[in-house]
Parts: C-alpha cells; structure tokens; sequence
C-alpha cells in the first residue's frame, strides 16, 4: 500500500472545500474525483472479496492490453428506460463534469496508443431492446444503467491508481462530507496486496440444465431457423440473428456460483476477449466477449465487424482448413460483408475518416474462431462515444437487416427477454474516451441458477441444424468457467 495517507487526506479536504463552493454557487450536486497510485497486485481479489461491502460492483478486463478496472460502491448513477436513452447518458454525463472537481496525483502517461484509464468514469451499459416490458429474469437491469464508482482500481501492466469519486450536494455540511471521504480512504488503507485464489474445487458438483418454458426449445429454435431462412429466400429481409437461452442449475440446491471462480476461468481461456462481470445486488451479467463495439482514445477510433464462425480444429492441420474454409465460403462471406457495410455508413455521419480492409481475417477463440474486419477512423469535433454506439447498435452481427424489421422479429419469434446480451456494455471517461463491447458468450448468475445466451446470425443459406450446433459451441465459453464440459452434457439436453 503506497498511498501517503496525509498527503492524501490534505488533498482530500481542499477539493471537498473546493466543491462545497462550486456547489452552493451553482445549487447543484458537483462531483470530487481524486486519483493517486497505488499497489494492488489483482483487481479480482477486491472484486470478489466485496470487503467494502457494496451491493454494486464491476470488473472489467481486456487481458491482449492488460488493463483492468474495478468499480466498487457507487458515487452517483443514471438508470432509464424508454427511447432517448443514449442521449440522456451523453447528456448527464456532460452535465456532471461540467463543474467536477478532478485532481489526478499520478504520472501515468494519458496519451501512449493503449492509456492507462484514470479520474473519473462513467460505467454500465444498455439493454439489448429499447422496450420497457422486461421479464422477471433481468429485474434491475433497465434500458441504460451506468455508474460513477465510488471507488475505482484501474490496472494497466504493472500500474495501478485508485480513484476515489464522491458527490457533494450543496445542503450537506462540510464536516459530514469530510467524515464520511476519511472513512472510506481508511478502509482503502486496509487492502491487501494479494493475487486472486480460487475457491476450493467442487468435483462432485452437478450441474442441470432446466428447461425453463420461456425458452424455445431446441427443436422450435431450429423451426425458427428455417422459417427465417425462407423468409430471407423470399426476400422479406436480408439477414437475423437469433439467439436462444438455457438455464443451468447447480445441484444440490444449497451450492451457490462463485463469481470470482468464474471470472478468474474466463479471463485466464479468453486472452483476447473483453471480462466483464456487473453486480446487482445478489445477481451478476458476466462474459467473456471477443466483439468490440468501439474504442475511442484522443480522437481515434476503433471497431470490428465480428460474423462469420466455425470451430476450432483438434490438429493445427484441422484448424487451418477451417479457418481456409471461413475466409473462402460464399454464405459466411455474405453474412460478415453485411455486418462491414453497416458499420462502415454507420460511422460516416460522425467520423471525419473510416478506414478498414477489403479482405477479412481470422480471430481464433478458445472454442470458436471468426471472420473479423477491425476498422479504424477518426471522430468528428463535439460528437462522443454514446453518439458512436447509438449509431452502431445493434449492428447485424447481434440484430440483422434491415434493421427495424430484424429486431420487430426478434421481439416477437425469439421468446427471449435479451436483457443486456448482446448489447452494448463499457465505459467513458472525463478526456473523450472510452470503450464499449458487444456483451456475447455471457451468462446472468442468480446465486444456484445460471442463464446463458448464445444466437448467430443467419442468411438465406443458413442450414437450422448447423447454426443450432453454432450456438452449442458459443455456449461453451461460459458452460466452461461455471464448471462443466459442454461434451459432459447429453446433447438433447442443449
Ligand atoms: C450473436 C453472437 O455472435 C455474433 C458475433 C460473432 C459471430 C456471429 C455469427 O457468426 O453468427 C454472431 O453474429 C453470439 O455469440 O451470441
């Protein structure tokens, strides 16, 4: 633990004063963002410890750059429902910094190609659906839902910094706040430089996949494949993406999931994937997804079109001609050329530049391999991240197109209350940057219970039983950290 507590506190007190005036000036909440260095060998360890106690936490990592984040507690946090969401964020988000308070004590350089993320940050994500009917299943995940942490530990490589945010309202009195900032910083004291352990093993444990009546079963899934395909055949749309659920049950019934487990599996299998784990009181939503919505850094941005799988070989002679038939078939072509396209007009009306090359390339997953197209530009003055990801989702790799007529059949034939798979999940700081991925191969967890999704996307050539085993292999990558081999599960049971 390297912080200097004095320095620290001193700091502290001038920003609370600081923000004490600035909000009895404009009568209004002002944010107080401080961010020093500190020594945390994994961020995991205070994620799944929960030693602050906190009923709404995050963890995010991207293991290919290194980079961590763990939100703990919340300072302040936006949840709607309804239309206008991504604007509404834009707008409060704006409307927060506008008369913040940050002070960043640290020398982590702000401007290399992969940056370390610090001050203050907006975290959280959207529902897949603009709707406002959602099921029982995803109770507390609204349309949009983002937080301020209270506290964030952002790692990248051997660097750490801890940002403390707290809200100052103009009626409260300054003791109270100094009270409540120097309380929390002494628990920030007590952390421990440890790696995380995993629980001990259950290999007696059993997993039960339910049949849960909202889902389709296997067979009505795959009737839905092929009325699709002859809906596309007969020119109605050009492509969808259907997804279908299952839900896992531990046995006995008195075992519980253990978040830090399944996260620690994820992010040690799927190095080039986005972890991410969100905590609802006693639920979490956690994947490990490969598919990058956007990446914005100093005016740059990144993105991905991600269609197009097959599965990994058991040689690399195997694997090759897998990945030779992905670059080479007319079917999974055409469905990832559509996905580029999007994308690619998508982008224009907010971008000065967009770059991205004519021939797809391979992106090799633990279980699964993609085409994948990264594409590359340069945003436009005044527009943000949100506007970005507004525009983008959901992109015919998760939605379909044309696009109101995809998610109008979605809506409706799917019977799948999507939740947050499948939509956009990340984060945005106070300099115009920030990161959002597509949240697939995830599972929301419910203490014994797990509910995984997995969909692909499908065009006039789709074939029902192959795209059925698609999503078996998709389902994979999460059936795996909760602790069974899908090849473990008798077939009619997916
Ligand atoms: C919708 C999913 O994957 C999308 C992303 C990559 C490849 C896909 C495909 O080949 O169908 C899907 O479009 C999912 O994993 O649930």
């Amino acid at each position: 633990m390297k912080v200097l507590p004095g320095l620290f506190q001193d700091t502290l007190l001038r920003l609370l004063q600081q923000a004490h005036k600035r909000a009895e000036q404009h009568k209004k909440d002002i944010l107080i963002s401080l961010t020093v260095p500190i020594t945390v060998r994994d961020g995991l360890t205070l994620f799944s410890s929960n030693r602050y106690q906190q009923d709404s936490q995050f963890f995010w990592e991207h293991p290919q750059t290194q980079r961590t984040l763990v939100g703990i507690g919340c300072a302040t946090r936006i949840q709607l429902d309804g239309g206008s969401r991504f604007q509404a964020v834009n707008a409060y988000w704006k409307e927060l910094l506008q008369h913040a308070v940050i002070q960043e004590e640290h020398t982590l350089s702000l401007s290399s190609g992969q940056a370390h993320i610090s001050g203050p940050i907006l975290f959280g994500g959207f529902a897949f659906h603009e709707t406002e009917e959602k099921s029982a299943l995803w109770e507390g995940f609204p349309g949009a839902s983002f937080v301020v942490p209270l506290i964030l530990f952002s790692t990248h490589k051997e660097d750490t910094t801890v940002t403390f945010n707290y809200i100052v309202k103009p009626d409260t009195a300054l003791y109270r706040d100094e009270d409540y900032c120097v309380t929390i910083f002494s628990q920030l004291l007590v952390l421990q430089e440890e790696t995380y352990t995993p629980g001990a093993s259950h290999p007696e444990r059993e997993l039960l996949i339910k049949r849960d009546k909202q889902f389709l079963t296997a067979d009505d899934w795959k009737q839905l494949v092929s009325q699709s395909v002859q809906s596309i055949r007969q020119g109605e749309y050009q492509k969808i993406v259907l997804a279908r659920g299952i839900k896992i049950e531990l046995q006995p019934a008195t075992e519980r999931f253990n978040i830090g487990d399944i996260v620690n599996h994820l992010r040690h299998h799927h190095s080039n994937a986005y972890i991410f784990a969100l905590q609802h009181e006693k639920r979490y939503f956690c994947g490990a997804t490969p598919e990058l919505l956007i990446n914005t850094h100093n005016g740059t941005i990144h993105t991905m079109a991600l269609a197009g799988s097959a599965p990994r070989g058991q040689t690399l002679a195997e694997d090759q001609n897998i990945a030779m038939h992905l670059l080479q078939s007319k079917k999974l072509l055409e469905e990832h050329r559509f996905v580029v396209s999007a994308i690619y007009q998508a982008l224009q009306p907010l971008c000065a530049s967009v770059s991205y090359s004519e021939n797809p390339e391979i992106l090799r997953l633990e279980n699964v391999q993609h085409l994948i197209t990264p594409l590359a530009g340069k945003l436009l003055p005044m527009r943000t991240i949100l506007d970005l990801v507004e525009a983008l989702h959901p992109t015919p790799a998760v939605g379909g197109l044309p696009q109101k007529k995809a998610l109008e059949i979605i809506r409706q034939e799917e019977k799948l209350d999507r939740g947050w798979y499948a939509s956009p999940i990340g984060w945005l700081d106070a300099y115009g940057n920030g990161e959002f991925a597509v949240a697939l191969r995830s599972s929301l967890i419910d203490g014994q219970s797990a509910t995984l999704f997995a969909g692909c996307g499908i065009v006039a050539d789709s074939d029902p039983e192959e795209e059925y085993k698609e999503t078996c292999w998709k389902f994979q990558a999460m059936m795996n950290s909760l602790g069974v081999g899908i090849s473990t599960l008798p077939q009619q049971d997916l």
